[in-house]
């Protein structure tokens, strides 16, 4: 029988689950500290934990933290995790280092059922929901865990479709009792669910990017679906609703396209349907795939579009490509080829 895992519960849980077993209830507050914020990897090195509560634990429950299988190194120094999740499945993390920062790029789900034309792991299709303890692990799980800056949730699969899971992994990661990260140095990226989004607005403070990639809404129809039953409209109108831009932000990512959404009248166009919000848009090379006829557009144009968004006052940032070279960059994390 496999236990259940200690690793991704909450306080509120272990409390639960404590009292259940007759243990005191201050027994959760150290169970959280030896999950979250200290070295160890099983039940029998909790040493401040009486020998019947840990006994007792072993017997009914495991640690939780599972390994990777396999780790790639770019040229440019980023890693990619390869770990198997509790279904048999496998994901994908990648994990970006860039002066002094250390930047996680986390999965949310394996594969992901959204199928944007230009994304790799929409190619998979959709293979299962990962649980917060399956998201906070690759964090946790890596060398570089206590050297982390910034976690991104752009990793395989769409954050808004398992939002349960990902707001109580955004919890373990910014809470006292868990990794006591702020929330500033945590963004989730979604291509705009919009109840997903209600409740992502209401219920974080981490920082929101929506991929957006076109202003016209006929265009990301064909590009993305989700625009057909959340027309981006309706995603801005919500946006419009919040207060950005002092201490949480909201940026756009643009993959940009040849010929296809790197025109002027696509710049005017992002201007008017941005204006009056406080954000900044990334600019993303597209990062080839098999089976496309979607091509990223050049270097000069790409600079000319940069530009022509901030003549028209809207923050600029071309996105450095990292790890292209084992498809650990933007759109390239698939685990299809391990799907039996
Ligand atoms: C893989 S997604 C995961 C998060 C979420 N599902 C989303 O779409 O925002 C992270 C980012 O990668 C981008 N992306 C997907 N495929 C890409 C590709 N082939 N080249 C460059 N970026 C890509 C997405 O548009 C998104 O902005
Ligand atoms: S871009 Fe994001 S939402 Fe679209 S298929 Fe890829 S992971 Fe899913």
């Amino acid at each position: 029988m496999v236990k259940e895992a200690l690793f991704g519960k909450t306080l509120d849980e272990l409390q639960e689950l404590v009292l259940n077993m007759g243990l005191p209830k201050f027994t959760a507050k150290q169970l959280a500290d030896w999950l979250y914020k200290k070295e160890v990897s099983s039940i029998e090195e909790m040493t401040n934990l009486s020998k019947k509560a840990r006994q007792l634990l072993t017997d009914n429950y495991s640690f939780g933290l599972t390994n990777a299988t396999k780790i790639q190194e770019s040229v440019d120094g980023t890693k990619k995790y390869l770990f198997p999740t509790n279904q048999g499945k496998f994901i994908e993390t990648a994990m970006i280092p860039d002066r002094d920062r250390k930047t996680v790029c986390v999965s949310s789900q394996v594969g992901c059922k959204m199928g944007c034309l230009f994304c790799m792991t929409g190619k998979q299709g959709f293979q299962g929901q990962l649980s917060a303890g399956e998201i906070v692990n690759q964090i946790r799980n890596i060398p570089e865990w206590q050297e982390v800056t910034n976690i991104v949730y752009m990793g395989m699969g769409e954050p808004f479709d398992n939002l349960d899971e990902v707001l109580k992994s955004t919890q373990i990661l910014t809470s006292e009792w868990g990794f006591a990260m702020s929330p500033r140095r945590i963004t989730v990226s979604s291509i705009g669910i919009v109840p997903g989004l209600v409740r992502f607005l209401n219920e974080s403070e981490a920082h929101l990017a929506i991929s957006l990639h076109t202003p016209f809404h006929d265009e990301r129809q064909k590009l993305m679906p989700v625009e057909i039953a959340y027309p981006l409209e309706e995603v801005l109108n919500e946006i419009r609703e919040w207060d950005f831009g002092r201490q949480r932000r909201v940026s756009f990512e643009y993959i940009v396209f040849h010929g296809l959404n790197d025109t002027p009248a696509h710049v005017r166009e992002m201007a008017r349907i941005l204006d009056g919000i406080k954000c900044r848009i990334n600019l993303i090379r597209f990062h080839p795939i098999p089976n496309t006829p979607l091509k990223g557009t050049d270097e000069a144009t790409l600079v000319e579009f940069k530009e022509g968004l901030e003549k028209k006052g809207i923050t600029t940032t071309i996105r450095a490509s990292r790890g292209q070279d084992i498809y650990a960059a933007c759109g390239l994390l698939s685990t299809k080829a391990l799907v039996k």
